[in-house]
């Protein structure tokens, strides 16, 4: 809650300035980003913006920046799954091409089906969120052990994920495993990256078009391997102690013999 306080003054202070330099320069604000566009052209209020900005800097770019950096790591130890996943995003850009269009359409992405298995096994082995934070609202008696009403609880999202008796050789990256559900429909509450409940993350299908739209772009133009040895670690939330660096060769360039 500290950390919180802290981090909202700072983008009032930001606010602040804007306001400040907006009135004494009698112009509308220059910087185009997050903040301007809110302060611009939302009629929020102060307090809904600073909320509305915390989320997307922490709910929002975190989690899909990590889930990434998780997919690029996975992907780089499995050449099977880059093949086919390149496979289908071939097939939407050519068909893309035949329609004469440059961008991708609504129907491209309900097309990336292995992406999407691809995207459900990242987090699934990735675990980008390990435990959910919940507060017992009646006493509960669950397996033989009671939780009495007020207590906190850790729902631990890794353990289901990662439990042998749910998933076959769960410490491997398999995205063939969710073939025939890549919608990753909760089967018994087995998959649940993205919380559940009440609380059910907010931008979920963002999530998902976000990370399917970046992998169209990567394996469409680039291959890629790690630059030197990194493993993804937990304390408590994963990150990757190198940064993940990779070597990155544009498709392209690569078959001229040319490195980027
Ligand atoms: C791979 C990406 C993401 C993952 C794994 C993820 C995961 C989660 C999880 C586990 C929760 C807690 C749910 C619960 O307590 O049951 C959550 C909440 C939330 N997420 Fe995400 N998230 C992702 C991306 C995003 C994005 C892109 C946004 C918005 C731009 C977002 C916005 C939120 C918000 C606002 C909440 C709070 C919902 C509430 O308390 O009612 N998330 N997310």
């Amino acid at each position: 809650m500290q950390s919180r306080a802290t981090i909202l003054g700072v983008i009032e202070r930001k606010m602040e300035e804007r306001l400040e330099k907006m009135n004494k320069e009698a112009s509308s604000m220059e910087e185009d980003d997050l903040l301007g566009w809110a302060m611009k052209q939302s009629n929020l209020s102060k307090e809904q913006i600073l909320d509305l900005l915390l989320s997307l800097l922490f709910a929002g770019h975190e989690t899909s920046s990590m889930a990434l950096a998780l997919a690029i790591f996975f992907l780089e130890g499995c050449p099977k799954a880059v093949e086919e996943l390149r496979e289908e995003h071939l097939e939407i850009a050519r068909r893309q091409k035949l329609r004469g269009e440059c961008k991708l359409s609504w129907e491209d992405y309900k097309e990336m089906v292995f992406t999407q298995c691809v995207i459900n096994e990242t987090l699934r082995l990735g675990n980008v969120v390990r435990f959910l934070h919940r507060k017992v609202i009646r006493d509960v008696h669950y397996n033989g052990y009671d939780i009495p009403s007020g207590w906190k609880i850790l729902p631990v999202l890794a353990a289901v994920h990662l439990d042998s008796s749910l998933y076959e050789d769960p410490s491997s990256f398999n995205p063939w495993r969710w073939k025939g559900n890549a919608s990753g429909v909760a089967q018994n509450s087995n998959f649940m990256p993205y919380g559940g409940g009440t609380r059910l993350c907010a931008g979920s299908e963002l999530a998902k078009l976000e990370m399917a739209i970046f992998l169209h772009h990567l394996v469409l133009n680039f291959r890629w391997e790690l630059a030197e040895p990194d493993q993804a670690f937990v304390y408590p939330f994963v990150d990757f102690p190198k940064g993940l660096p990779i070597r990155v060769h544009r498709i392209a360039q690569e078959e001229e013999g040319e490195e980027e």
